[in-house]
C-alpha cells in the first residue's frame, strides 16, 4: 500500500493551530514547528496550544512537535507555512537553500513579505529555488475561531497543476471545511493581501462612527478596486512573462482574470469586513477610533497583516498602476499619519 506524502506544519498562531485541527481530524499525522518549548511542553501536558485557540483539544498521538523548523521541513513530503509574513523570511533563515527541493510548500500565508515586497512564492523562488509548479496556496473566507467552533467553511486551493491541488486540497477535506480547487496563484495571493487592506478600512469606518450604509458603498467599491488591480496584475503576467518559474507546465498563472466574486476573492473580502474576528477590521476600528498606530498593535496578541500589505500595496501599484483610492486612504493614514477622518473625508466623493 502506497503511503501518503507527510505533512509539516509551520507555525503556531491561530490559523496554523486551525490548520492542525483540520489536519488532525481528517486523521493525518503531523509534524509541527511550534517556537517555543513551553508551549511544546504545554501540548504534551494538556494537549492544546496554551496561547492560541487553547479550546481545541488534540489527538497528541498524530503530533510530532519540534522547536527546530529545520528538522519538521526536513521530514516532511509537503509543507504548511502558516507564520505571518513579516515573521516568515526570520522564520526560514535557518533553513539551506536546498531545504525544499523535492517537496510540496503550501501557503497559508494572507500576507506580503514587507522586506522587498514579495509575494511568498517569489521569496521562496529566489531563496530556495522552489519551482512555481511546487507552490500551493490555502485561501478563502475562514477565520480561525469558526474552524475550532467547527462551522461550516470554505478554502480554495490554488496550484498551477489542477491535479496535484486536489490531492493536496483532499488532504484537508472535514465535515466542516469544504474545500475547492483553483488554478490563480497570484490572483488569490493579492487578493488576500488586498481584502486585509480593505477591512482595515472598514475598521476604520466603523471607528469614525460610519453606519452601515457607508459600509456597503465602502465594500462594494473595494471589490470593484480588488478586480481592477487583479485584472492589471494578470495583464501585466502576461506582458513580462512569468514563463521562466514554470518549466513545461501551462498557462494558467497568467491568466488575465478570474470570477472574482467567487469565495476566494469576494467571499474573503466581506468576511474579513464584516467579522468582528477579524484582526484587520479590530485594527481599523482602533484607528479609527483614534489609536496610534503603536496602541493599536500593542492591543493585539495577534497580527494584522494589512498594516504591511498597505505599504507593500502602494509601492507594487506604482508599477501596476490601478486606480486605488482607497487601499491608498489606508496606506496614508497609517504611514503618513493623515487623520482618518480627513482622508475618509477626501474618499467619500469618489464612491460610486
Ligand atoms: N487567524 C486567522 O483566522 C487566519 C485565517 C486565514 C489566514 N491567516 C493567515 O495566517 C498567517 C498566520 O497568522 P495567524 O493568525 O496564525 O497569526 P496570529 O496573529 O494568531 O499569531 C501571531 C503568530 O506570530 C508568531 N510570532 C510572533 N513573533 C514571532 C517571531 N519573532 N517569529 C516567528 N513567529 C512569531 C506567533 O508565534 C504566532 O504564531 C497570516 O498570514 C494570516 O493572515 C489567518
Ligand atoms: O483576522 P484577519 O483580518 O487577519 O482575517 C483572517 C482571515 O484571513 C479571514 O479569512
Amino acid at each position: 500500500m502506497s503511503q501518503e506524502p507527510s505533512i509539516g506544519l509551520i507555525g503556531s498562531g491561530s490559523w496554523a493551530t486551525a490548520l492542525a485541527k483540520i489536519l488532525t481530524d481528517k486523521g493525518n499525522p503531523l509534524r509541527w514547528w511550534i517556537r517555543s518549548a513551553a508551549s511544546v511542553q504545554h501540548f504534551l501536558q494538556r494537549r492544546h496550544n496554551p496561547a492560541y485557540l487553547s479550546s481545541v483539544n488534540f489527538d497528541t498521538s498524530l503530533l510530532t512537535l519540534d522547536t527546530d523548523v529545520s528538522v519538521i521541513v526536513r521530514d516532511a513530503d509537503l509543507v504548511v507555512l502558516a507564520v505571518p509574513s513579516a515573521y516568515m523570511e526570520e522564520t526560514l533563515s535557518v533553513l539551506p537553500a536546498d531545504a525544499f527541493r523535492g517537496k510540496k510548500v503550501i501557503s497559508a500565508v494572507k500576507g506580503i513579505l514587507p522586506v522587498g515586497h514579495r509575494l511568498l512564492n517569489d521569496y521562496l523562488e529566489e531563496r530556495f529555488h522552489v519551482p512555481l509548479s511546487d507552490y500551493f496556496t490555502i485561501m478563502g473566507p475562514c477565520h480561525a475561531e469558526e474552524v475550532a467552533a467547527e462551522k461550516l467553511s470554505y478554502l480554495t486551493f490554488s496550484g498551477i497543476d489542477p491535479a496535484a491541488t486536489a490531492r493536496i486540497a483532499q488532504r484537508f477535506n472535514t465535515p466542516y471545511l469544504n474545500t475547492v480547487v483553483n488554478d490563480d496563484v497570484y490572483g488569490v495571493q493579492y487578493a488576500a493581501v488586498l481584502k486585509n487592506i480593505y477591512a482595515l478600512g472598514a475598521g476604520i469606518a466603523h471607528g469614525l462612527e460610519y453606519g452601515d450604509n457607508f459600509l456597503s458603498v465602502l465594500i462594494a467599491n473595494s471589490a470593484d478596486e480588488m478586480a481592477s488591480f487583479l485584472r492589471r496584475v494578470g495583464a501585466r503576467n502576461m506582458e513580462v512573462g512569468v514563463h521562466h518559474l514554470i518549466p513545461g507546465v501551462s498557462q494558467s498563472p497568467l491568466r488575465k482574470t478570474a470570477n472574482y466574486a467567487a469565495s476566494v476573492y469576494l467571499g474573503d473580502l466581506l468576511v474579513t469586513c464584516y467579522s468582528l474576528y477579524s484582526r484587520n477590521r479590530t485594527f481599523g476600528n482602533m484607528i479609527g477610533k483614534g489609536y496610534s498606530v503603536r496602541a493599536a498593535q500593542l492591543e493585539m496578541n495577534m497580527v494584522a497583516e494589512g498594516y504591511n500589505a498597505s505599504r507593500s500595496l502602494f509601492e507594487i501599484n506604482k508599477e501596476i498602476g490601478a486606480d486605488m483610492p482607497i487601499a491608498s486612504a489606508v496606506y496614508r493614514i497609517l504611514w503618513e499619519g493623515l487623520p482618518p477622518g480627513e482622508a475618509f473625508r477626501r474618499m467619500e466623493g469618489g464612491l460610486i
